[in-house]
């Protein structure tokens, strides 16, 4: 018998939650999985930790000066990891010809374009990075089905999905499936239950305490505006070609079903399992073949009990303006997208207040209403325009709370 040489693996954004996590999963089994490369934005430490335990061939950094440093401190301990910076180099990394399987583990826009590039390159891409999706989902799926590439969600809904459809699905056919509605789950975040008038006054801190999951803050923060919820039906949509009504959000605040898919014939089928996002990664990376996680087990007799409720549009406005955005379709989801990380960097850097993400939302998507767009450049149009209103209008908010 031979033994098939080990998956040639690029983590983009291995320093994050889902890189580490993946790295995890990936350390398990040096027989099945090789690192090529590693990618980080600031986080040059974590990066050189990584390096010296997986000896990539690659490494690419944000900046030329910690890219300098990393190579130097490889150079010193008898490595030869080539170690550049930029995002030319993330294409590169994620696009070349060692390579078999990337986890796209960048979050925000920036990992939009190494994403494509591995997609392009008909890599097997193991996709976390929402945003990519939510920002360009008509380009980056015309550019799955036209090189071939293989998509897995890492997301845990669309993990969860995935497995539930029929082994057999194809994008968009849900009837034909027997398929009658996808029942995606959400925690409801931190803020859930607290009294609404107390919610002005959250620190980032509180926003980035995810009752259930640790996460890097931009997802926690989403998670608790429930913007998550809007990015995810939106990904939805593009990853099983589905129309935003064939998507109900449920309110399952244990996180222990990840999402469902209801049949014609009245099945339900949910996967479950405790929240680890070892769980999808592993599902991912070794697909369609099942490996261990190293996730904790779970303990249904310990958990004892799950609720279920429809989400609260009013306390949440975040989730209807990501619906009404996929509804009108053409660059609505990208400028939506890029106003909410603006917001959310702005509330981060205590600039803005909590509540104040969804009046900024809602501001940018009247004064931009939506555009039909064809190409990529188009998309990339939308999102700087929507950066540039957002800042100017984060500046006025502020002032507004000074005086
Ligand atoms: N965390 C989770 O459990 C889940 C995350 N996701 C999605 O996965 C993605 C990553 O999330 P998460 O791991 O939580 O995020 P983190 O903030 O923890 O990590 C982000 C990673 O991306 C790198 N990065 C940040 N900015 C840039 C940039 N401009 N260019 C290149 N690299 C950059 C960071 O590098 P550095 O460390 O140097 O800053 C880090 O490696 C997001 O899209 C999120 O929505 C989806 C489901 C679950
Ligand atoms: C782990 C994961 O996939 C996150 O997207 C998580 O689902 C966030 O939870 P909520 O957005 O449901 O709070
Ligand atoms: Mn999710």
């Amino acid at each position: 018998m031979t033994i098939p040489d080990p998956q040639a693996v690029t983590v983009l954004g291995a320093t994050g939650s889902i890189g580490v996590s993946a790295l995890d999963v990936i350390g398990r089994y040096p027989e099945r999985f090789r690192v090529f490369a590693l990618t980080a934005h600031d986080n040059d430490e974590l990066l050189y930790e990584q390096c010296r335990r997986f000896q990539p061939a690659r490494a690419v950094l944000g900046e030329d000066d910690r890219a300098a440093r990393l190579r130097r401190r490889l150079q010193a301990d008898g490595l030869a990891t080539q170690v550049d910076s930029g995002p030319r180099a993330l294409e590169e990394v994620a696009a070349a010809g060692e390579v078999q399987t990337v986890v796209a583990g960048i979050v925000g826009t920036a990992g939009l374009a190494p994403g494509l590039a591995a997609v392009r390159a008909g890599k097997r891409v193991l996709l976390a990075n929402k945003e990519a999706l939510v920002t360009a989902g008509a380009v980056f799926m015309q550019a799955v089905e036209e090189s071939g590439a293989k998509l897995l969600p890492l997301d845990s809904e669309h993990n969860a999905i995935f497995q539930c459809l029929p082994a057999d699905f194809h994008r968009g056919e849900l009837a034909a499936s027997g398929v009658r509605r996808i029942l995606l789950t959400a925690s409801g975040g931190p803020f859930r239950d607290a009294d609404p008038a107390t919610l002005h006054a959250v620190t980032p801190d509180q926003a980035c305490a995810h009752p259930n999951w640790s996460m890097g803050r931009k997802i926690s923060v989403d998670s608790a505006t429930m913007m998550n919820k809007g990015l995810e039906l939106v990904e939805a949509c593009w990853l099983f070609g589905l129309q935003p009504d064939d998507v109900q959000v449920v309110v399952h605040p244990q996180s222990i079903i990840h999402s469902l898919v209801e049949y014609l014939d009245g099945s339900v089928i949910a996967q479950m399992g405790n929240p680890d996002m070892r769980i999808p990664i592993a599902h991912a990376l070794s697909y369609p073949e099942r490996i261990a996680s190293g996730a904790q087990p779970l303990d249904l007799f310990q958990l004892g009990r799950l609720d279920f409720q429809p989400p609260d549009l009013e306390r949440f406005p975040c989730l209807g303006l990501a619906q009404d955005a996929m509804k009108a379709g053409g660059n609505a989801c990208a400028t939506l997208n890029a106003a909410n990380e603006i917001a959310v960097a702005a509330f981060l850097d205590e600039r803005i207040g909590f509540m104040d993400i969804p009046r900024l939302l809602a501001a940018v998507m009247e004064q931009l209403p939506s555009v039909a767009v064809s190409s990529l450049d188009g998309v990339l149009a939308a999102d700087q325009h929507s950066r540039r209103v957002t800042r100017d209008l984060v500046k006025r908010f502020e002032a507004g709370r000074r005086t």
